[in-house]
């Protein structure tokens, strides 16, 4: 949002068009968290890869966090930075998200950030939570989420946030916002998302039964706007990319903004409350046992 807003308003003080190409030099490819410096981030502990192709103005964000690209404090604290730094480079138009690992996309939030820990850890999480939504929904860039793997709950709230999503056709991949499955509720900033993506009924249905949709369904349903074979889900993304940026930036910009703020704001303004709600219910020992037993499952699902 507050991207939303800083477009806006230098759209309104300048009166000129929010386009946001640069003059540096095409072809210009680099990685994150090194932005400034151009070189391309090597770091071992990197959760991800950002390239930013300067000639087109997309930048390419890929999780790689073996082995589900969980969602853990250290991996959306790093989105959040690196999401950042591509919104205030002027060189950039668009980003998509997508995973450099097989099969999937990302198994949403990381259960043990929210497991056995202290009251304290879970709230610095939601925060980190919070915010890789805010940024991501809040966007002024184009955002393609490039669905190449299953993408549960946190995973399907990030593929939600994006203005677009495409998805590889293939039905061994689900999405959905699963959480009643593993005894917990999604709030309402997440309800309120897969609301404005799929409608209030299918969103109700949805979200009641923790329901996952296989690709082909998602794509039914609204939940997904697009399927196409794994190995072209990313080419169609950025060419899919190539067409929003075709639309005037800045009308495009305050539709989005219109679309989403009152979202945003609802949770800009109770975030606190959010925080709390989250930290006494997750830290209740039924939900704990819940969570738990989540953990088992998926072990003996293996064995
Ligand atoms: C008020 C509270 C609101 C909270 C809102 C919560 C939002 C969330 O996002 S909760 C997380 C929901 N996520 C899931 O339900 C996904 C669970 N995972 C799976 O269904 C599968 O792992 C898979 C489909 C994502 C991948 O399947 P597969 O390729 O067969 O891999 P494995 O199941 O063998 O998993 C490998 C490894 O990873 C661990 N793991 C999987 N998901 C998570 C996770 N979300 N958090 C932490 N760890 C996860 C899994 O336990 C395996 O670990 P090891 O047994 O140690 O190898």
């Amino acid at each position: 949002m507050a991207a939303l807003l800083r477009g806006l308003k230098s759209f309104s003080l300048s009166g000129r068009s929010l386009s946001i190409t640069s003059g540096v030099a095409p072809h210009r490819r680099y990685g994150l968290p090194s932005v400034l410096s151009g070189q391309r981030n090597s770091s071992s502990s990197s959760k991800m890869t950002v390239d930013l192709d300067s000639s087109t103005g997309i930048a390419m964000m890929r999780f790689q966090s073996p082995p589900v690209n969980s969602l853990t404090l250290d991996f959306l604290t790093e989105f959040a930075t690196n999401l950042e730094k591509l919104e205030m480079d002027k060189g950039c138009r668009g980003v998509v998200l997508t995973s450099a690992l097989p099969k999937i996309f990302s198994a949403g939030l990381d259960i043990r950030e929210m497991y056995g820990k202290s009251p304290e850890h879970c709230r610095e999480f939601w925060k980190a939570v919070q915010e890789m939504w805010l940024k991501l929904y809040g966007s002024s860039m184009v955002t393609v989420a490039a669905i190449n793997g299953s993408s549960p709950a946190g995973g399907c709230l990030m593929a939600l946030a994006c203005d677009y999503r495409i998805m590889a056709d293939n039905p061994r991949y689900s999405i959905g916002l699963n959480e009643t499955q593993l005894g917990i509720v999604a709030p309402f900033w997440f309800k309120e998302n897969m609301v404005n993506t799929v409608g209030h009924r299918m969103a109700e249905i949805s979200l009641q039964l923790g329901l996952l949709y296989s690709a082909p369904d998602a794509l039914k349903m609204g939940l997904v706007d697009q399927l196409v074979a794994e190995e072209a889900v990313v080419t169609t993304a950025t060419e899919t990319m190539a067409k929003w940026f075709a639309v005037p930036g800045h009308a495009r910009q305050i539709t989005k903004s219109v679309m989403r703020k009152p979202t945003i704001d609802k949770l800009l303004s109770n975030r606190e409350d959010d925080i709390n709600n989250f930290v006494t219910f997750i830290t209740k020992d039924s939900i704990q046992k819940s969570l738990k037993m989540y953990m088992e499952s998926l072990r003996k699902k293996k064995a």
